[in-house]
């Protein structure tokens, strides 16, 4: 089934935009298996070049993720693309080292949609630290190095199973910027992150807005050229500013926003001196949310865990919803739980390979 999905989304991707070098993750020797390919994409040259490819689709030899992923010729990166509900990365194994073998330049070519293999960020499974089992740092496709990504998170443990052969229920414990993040695979391939606590004292999200006298920024005054938006800002490791909408206004209606005009704005307005991540958001009832994000570094998505566990945290703090939520993103459904016991915010969703690649680098 795995494999089927990874198939089909290949082909389009192979065919219509350049040349990776491909392969099906292969579980058994009656699997498809689509054999290495190699273009001459090159990071080096920034005029990237690219030759006609060649595809075979056959019964494989027992392969895997694994040994596709081994090979270590010089010069030449292996990668899987995942997404997180359309969030997508490029996937690399770095378990050898804790220097990412691709430098923020090389990613963001990477990540270009048209020039490169396209995607959100580049994250690499790196040894752990501190004692858990892995470390995950990333790059967003401009290059910047955010604290933490929460559909990457799922991306990365379900890459981690790839990896390690892992089937069944998993769970690893993942050294991040934001602290330690636990990431559970359950037994549908749904993954459940333990998120850990939001951080929402103004200095550390970080914003410059004036805080109330807990020291957070709830339904504040934010003025983005001339137009004032209430917003509750919300750190998961990464900075979030929220809003369900301009001040006195009744619920928005995310449809309407044209977002590729005042994202930017939030994104690099001077009270966030970390540039922030904005969700805007609209409530369909106390447990149901819909947002759609700007995301830093990476404009609009299709979808951001870290942005949907902060909106929720401002929903509870504004008074809008309960503690668990489902947040309907552009690239489908999250499931958010932010538990009174111990604080921790639980968000559940999917993880999927879309292909496996090499490019040279
Ligand atoms: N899409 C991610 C967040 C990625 C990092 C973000 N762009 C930032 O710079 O903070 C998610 O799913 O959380």
């Amino acid at each position: 089934m795995a494999i089927a999905a990874a198939i089909s989304l290949s082909l389009p991707l192979q065919t219509r935009r350049f040349s990776v070098a491909s392969a099906a993750p292969l579980r058994s020797t009656s699997s498809l298996h689509f054999d290495s390919l190699r273009s001459n994409l090159s990071l080096k040259n920034p005029n990237f070049r690219v030759s006609a490819t060649s595809m075979s689709i056959g019964t494989a030899d027992k392969i895997s993720a694994a040994s596709f992923l081994d090979r270590r010729e010089s010069g030449i990166l292996h990668f899987v693309k995942y997404h997180g509900l359309g969030n997508d990365f490029i996937l690399v194994d770095n378990r050898d080292s804790s220097e990412p073998r691709v430098t923020p330049e090389q990613a963001v070519k990477l990540c270009d949609r048209n020039f490169g293999i396209g995607a959100d960020g580049v994250i690499f499974a790196m040894p752990g630290i501190n004692g858990t089992d892995y470390t995950m740092r990333i790059f967003n496709s401009d290059g910047s190095e955010p604290e933490m990504c929460g559909n990457g998170v799922r991306c990365f443990a379900r890459f981690i199973a790839e990896l390690e052969n892992l089937h069944g229920k998993q769970s690893f414990t993942v050294h991040t910027g934001a602290g330690l993040i636990v990431p559970e695979i359950q037994d549908d391939g749904k993954v459940k992150v333990d998120m850990g606590e939001p951080i929402l004292k103004a200095s550390d999200v970080p914003t410059k807005l004036p805080a109330n006298k807990d020291q957070a920024v709830v339904k504040s005054d934010l003025d983005v050229d001339g137009v004032t938006w209430s917003v509750t800002c919300v750190s998961m490791g990464n900075p979030h500013c929220v809003t369900f909408g301009t001040k006195g206004s009744q619920n928005l209606t995310v449809d309407e926003l044209n977002l590729a005009a005042i994202g930017p704005k939030f994104e690099h307005h001077e009270m966030f001196p970390a540039r922030t991540n904005t969700e805007f958001v609209e409530v369909f009832s106390r447990s149901h949310l819909k947002m759609r994000v700007w995301e830093r570094g990476a404009g609009a998505t299709l979808a951001c865990g870290t942005g949907a566990c902060a909106v929720v945290v401002a929903a509870v703090l504004e008074g809008r919803a309960a503690r668990s939520c489902t947040v309907d993103l552009p690239g489908g459904p999250l499931e958010i739980e932010w538990r009174e016991d111990d604080n921790h915010i639980y968000m559940t969703g999917p993880a999927e390979v879309v292909f496996y690649g090499s490019v040279p680098l």
